[in-house]
């Protein structure tokens, strides 16, 4: 039998889960300048024409940088607490590759909550290339997983993708503004039904249909 009546939102503490929680004020801003400067580094580095010279000087650096990075690593599974507009707030991992606050290689795509479900926009370089010039399929997929992923979350209660069916309409270009959406269309006991679409300019380039299967909240 099909309900199509929504259970109540639940947002859980993941402390419940063993999983430890940063608030995301509570970012240094040293560390999101950081963040966004190995951004831009990755995309540089994607794309020099550096002498060699230039390149071995820059990889000594590199390496010496990431030795002095790479103490106090967090546990994995760290999660950040972001308080989102309409009052709410929301949790998720602060390395996700698609939204994590800490993580250099995310766009990174922030979602806000919507009458109808969520909705943010992103602009990805050539970082994100697939096709000459156009966004590869695998993170068409990964922006839209993470739509329909939060408008679950932020409706329901957190849950996992069980299944993804990607229609891919049109081409999605690099350095064009992406407008993502996703929006809970019913649910049937722990399964949600939900779709996610990306557009260019309003004209639809990507949509998802999605399954997520809520996971279990300890009491
Ligand atoms: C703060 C906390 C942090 C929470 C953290 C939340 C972070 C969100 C992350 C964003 C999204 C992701 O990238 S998630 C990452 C990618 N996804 C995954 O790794 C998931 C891998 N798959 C699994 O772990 C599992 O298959 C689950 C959890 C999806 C389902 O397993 P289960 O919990 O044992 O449930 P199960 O009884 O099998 O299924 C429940 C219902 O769903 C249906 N179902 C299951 N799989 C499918 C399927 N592929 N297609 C159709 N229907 C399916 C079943 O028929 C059943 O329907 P019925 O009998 O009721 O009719």
């Amino acid at each position: 039998m099909t309900v199509n009546t929504q259970p109540a939102p639940q947002r859980p503490d993941p402390r419940a889960f063993g999983l430890p929680v940063v608030e995301q004020a509570d970012i240094p801003a040293e560390l999101r300048d950081l963040v966004a400067r190995v951004h831009t580094l990755i995309d540089v580095v994607a794309n020099t024409g550096a002498d060699t010279d230039t390149l071995a000087e820059a990889a000594a650096t590199i390496e010496d940088v990431t030795a002095r990075l790479d103490v106090a690593r967090r546990q994995i599974g760290t999660m950040v607490r972001r308080e989102l507009d309409d009052g709410t707030a929301e949790h998720g991992t602060i390395t996700n590759i698609v939204a994590g606050d800490t993580n250099p290689a995310a766009p990174p795509l922030f979602l806000q909550p919507t009458a109808e479900g969520v909705r943010g926009e992103v602009t990805l370089g050539t970082l994100y290339q697939g096709p000459p010039g156009l966004v590869h399929g695998g993170w068409i997929a990964a922006l839209l997983d993470q739509a329909v992923g939060t408008a679950s979350s932020l409706a329901t209660s957190p849950g996992l993708t069980a299944k993804l069916e990607v229609d891919y309409r049109r081409p999605t270009p690099l350095f064009n503004p992406l407008e993502i959406t996703a929006e809970v269309r019913r649910t049937e006991r722990r399964k949600v039904f939900v779709t996610g679409r990306i557009r260019v300019n309003g004209e639809i380039t990507a949509e998802a249909n999605a399954i997520m299967v809520r996971v279990e909240i300890p009491a």
